[in-house]
């Protein structure tokens, strides 16, 4: 029974082995045309107010780094847009190549990022994130977009320095103070889809919320990014790269943008 991963075999042409949702009908990520988005001038605008004290902890949990909020009450949390209602920040991660031209999963117009952020919110309406996540309406995923380019983006130096702390997999280490949303682009533009998890258990409950303008950072802060390892700490040693998922059938799917 092997769990889960990016590799020839466990990854995501075997995910529907144990986790039939991978074969759905709203499976993320997706490849976005801007020939085939829909303006919908409705869209309201989406806003983040995050409490920098709901940061706990970052880990390495071999399948990338994540960080971790507290979200046992409406501390931080995500509103607007497409969404009703506040939803809770409870972690956010990111998914990255094992090269600068590619590592994101969605893809913009044949476009590959270097790697893409996903901050991840869930309805309080639905009791606990277990229950949201069988919701059609339990989760919303703010996904940026990160290109590689000269200046380094001095807002993720926080999460790349913790990044020595947590090489291995299985390691923790306190984070704290940190609010998420001083790494979000200027703009607030974004196309907003129905999808899913893109990792198991690949359950269709997430609104999507993509940002059109990418991040930059620098060709450093993703060798960091590249520098942690999927191994425990005495295994032999494996780079954490490509852990990311292919784009997924759209199967009809309307993608809407806020902007023309
Ligand atoms: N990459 S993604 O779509 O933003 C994404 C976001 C969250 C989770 C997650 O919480 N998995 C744990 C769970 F819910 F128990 F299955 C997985 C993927
Ligand atoms: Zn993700």
């Amino acid at each position: 029974q092997s769990v889960w991963g990016y590799d020839s075999e466990n990854g995501p042409e075997h995910w529907h082995e144990n986790y039939p949702m991978a074969k759905g009908d709203k499976q993320s990520p997706i490849e976005i045309n801007s020939k085939d988005v829909q303006h919908d001038s409705s869209l309201s605008a989406w806003h983040a107010s995050y409490d920098p004290g709901a940061a706990k902890t970052i880990l390495n949990n071999g399948r990338t780094c994540r960080v971790v909020f507290d979200d046992t009450f409406d501390r931080s949390v995500l509103r607007g847009g497409p969404l009703t209602g506040a939803y809770r920040l409870r972690q956010l991660h990111l998914h990255w190549g094992s090269a600068d031209d590619h590592g994101s999963e969605h893809v913009i117009d044949g476009v590959k990022y270097a790697a893409e952020l996903h901050l991840v919110h869930w309805n309080p309406k639905h009791g606990n994130f277990a229950g949201a996540l069988k919701q059609p309406d339990g989760v919303a995923v703010v996904g940026v977009f990160l290109k590689v380019g000269k200046t380094p983006k001095p807002e993720m130096k926080r999460i790349l320095e913790e990044i020595d702390n947590i090489k291995t997999k299985g390691k923790e280490a306190p984070f704290q103070h940190f609010d998420p949303s001083i790494l979000f682009p200027k703009s607030r533009d974004y196309w907003t889809y129905h999808g899913s998890f893109t990792t198991p258990p690949c359950e269709e409950c997430i609104t999507w919320i993509l940002l059109r303008e990418p991040i930059e950072v620098s060709p450093d802060q993703m060798a960091r990014l590249r520098s942690l390892s999927k191994n425990g700490e005495n295994e032999p040693l494996c780079p954490l790269v490509d852990n990311w998922r292919p784009v997924q059938p759209v199967k009809g799917r309307i993608v809407r943008a806020s902007f023309k």
